[in-house]
């Protein structure tokens, strides 16, 4: 039966402040990736859980959200899911090989194989998702505010056609050339399942969203503009929308596009209350570039978490300095790699609250 208990009241709203650019008690700090193989516990559950197992089962899916929460003073939470359960639910069998990543054994090879995909139903299919947000804001009782996410098109399709992850997503790529109207059906029919999915998590209790286009990294400038951009504001016009139709809350809306330094002003202008950062940007760079009225995310290099304590903490004060203390949330720029050591993320958290 669907939990409808009302949700535990709010007590650290810096992250939701941050975003909507108002003022903040301290810089809020997560990480990307939080939960995961850099921490023993997790570890330890992965032991007798298969990746996918865990993502399915609202108990585990929480006490894996839960455990980087018991360590340090993070002021978010992200639900503890994969991107490719989207294409799961449209029918393509996602498996999760130790020390490879994942792994889609029969992938979109030509336009042929669209017909695979099971677009009806596929919402239905992720409901678990659900089921864990709902729990785990319960189970939060108001610490610090939930995020939920999705992979964006651009970044699905590649895996789809891929079968995994790749150096240079060459297959996803000449897909791009040599059947640009196949592309642009899958990347709507991606966009359509992810404003369903979005939707879904914010009526569930997602206080936030975090749109993750990690492969834009492999796009030119021009790509990226013709490739990703429209499904990136499509997903925001539509989403809210939606839930405008519905009188549900909007949350703030967060995009992550790895490697998409190079479009910023264009990020600027697609409705986003927070862009994600990844390393390679200049905080005053990006500031300037965006203009005030965006909150910035990230940046510091996840290398930089494997430096001498104190060389850590210099470099994160220097970060939050260069980004202030409005309409910023600091964070990796991209995910904590699975042998970073702990003593690394009480630093960082450390750091980052002391800084301002
Ligand atoms: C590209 C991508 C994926 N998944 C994700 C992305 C976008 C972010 C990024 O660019 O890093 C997003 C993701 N994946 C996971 C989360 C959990 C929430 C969090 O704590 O941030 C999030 C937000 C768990 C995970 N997803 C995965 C793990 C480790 C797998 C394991 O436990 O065996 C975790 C904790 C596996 C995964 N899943 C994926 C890859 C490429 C891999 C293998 C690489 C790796 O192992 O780090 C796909």
């Amino acid at each position: 039966m669907k939990d409808t208990r009302p949700f535990p009241p709010l007590k650290n709203d810096n992250l939701l402040r941050a975003a909507r650019g108002e003022v903040v008690d301290r810089v809020p700090v997560w990480v990307m990736r939080q939960a995961g193989r850099y921490l023993p516990e997790f570890q330890e559950l992965r032991k007798l859980h298969d990746f996918f197992t865990v993502c399915r089962t609202p108990e585990l899916a929480c006490e894996v959200t839960m455990q980087p929460l018991r360590r340090f003073d993070l002021d978010a939470s992200i639900i503890f899911s994969d991107i490719l359960v989207i294409p799961q639910a449209l029918g393509l069998t996602v498996e999760m090989h130790a020390g490879v990543g994942p792994v889609l054994p029969q992938p979109i090879r030509t336009p042929e194989d669209l017909k695979r995909l099971t677009p009806d139903g596929a919402l239905s299919r992720l409901s678990y998702v659900g089921d864990a947000i709902t729990m785990m804001r319960h189970k939060l009782d108001g610490r610090v505010p939930l995020i939920g996410f999705t992979g964006a098109p651009w970044t699905l399709m590649g895996y789809m056609i891929e079968g995994g992850g790749s150096k240079t997503m060459s297959k996803a790529k000449a897909w791009l050339y040599d059947y640009p109207e196949d592309s642009k059906l899958l990347l709507n029919l991606l966009t359509d399942v992810i404003v369903d999915y979005l939707e879904m998590q914010v009526e569930a209790g997602a206080q936030m969203l975090q749109i993750f286009e990690s492969s834009a990294e492999h796009l030119t400038k021009d790509e990226f503009l013709v490739w990703s951009v429209p499904f990136l504001r499509r997903i925001r016009d539509d989403l809210v929308d939606r839930l405008t139709k519905k009188a549900v809350s909007t949350v703030p809306l967060t995009i992550f596009a790895k490697g998409a330094g190079h479009s910023l002003k264009e990020q600027s202008e697609l409705g986003y209350d927070v862009i994600g950062l990844d390393w390679t940007v200049d905080p005053v760079e990006a500031r300037a570039a965006v203009g005030p009225n965006i909150t910035l995310q990230g940046n510091l290099d996840p290398q930089d978490m494997y430096r001498d304590p104190s060389e850590l903490h210099t470099l994160t004060t220097d970060m939050v300095h260069k980004f202030g203390k409005s309409r910023y949330i600091a964070n990796l720029g991209h995910g904590i790699t699975p042998q970073t050591p702990i003593a690394s993320m009480e630093v960082l958290v450390d750091a980052v609250h002391k800084a301002l």
